[in-house]
């Protein structure tokens, strides 16, 4: 099981765009059309069901809305910092 990360830890590790909300990260995405956000959540999905780590996935218009944290552990580990970054090379 991951180690819970402090909210200093999290503050220093997670990607430029994200932010921590309680036991949660979160990114907004922004989209020049909807279908656009539509599949970037299809990649995202696709990403987190190979890494077998699923994120809250909000699909608005022209945003999508991606929100992490480790159930298991119950907080932010590292494998949400992790799978930030891979959905960041989707975008
Ligand atoms: C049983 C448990 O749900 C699974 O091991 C996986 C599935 N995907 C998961 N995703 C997230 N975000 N946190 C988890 O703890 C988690 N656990």
């Amino acid at each position: 099981m991951a180690e819970l990360l402090d909210d200093d830890e999290v503050s220093s590790r997670i990607p430029d765009g994200w932010e921590q909300e309680g036991d949660e990260i979160v990114r907004v995405y922004e989209f020049e059309d909807y279908l656009r956000g539509v599949s970037f959540a299809q990649s995202v999905g696709e990403v987190a069901e190979e890494e077998f780590h699923h994120p809250t996935i909000v699909i608005r218009y022209e945003e999508v809305e991606v929100r992490l944290t480790s159930h298991e552990e119950g907080g932010i580990t590292d494998k949400d910092v992790r799978l930030a970054g891979m959905f960041d090379d989707e975008f």
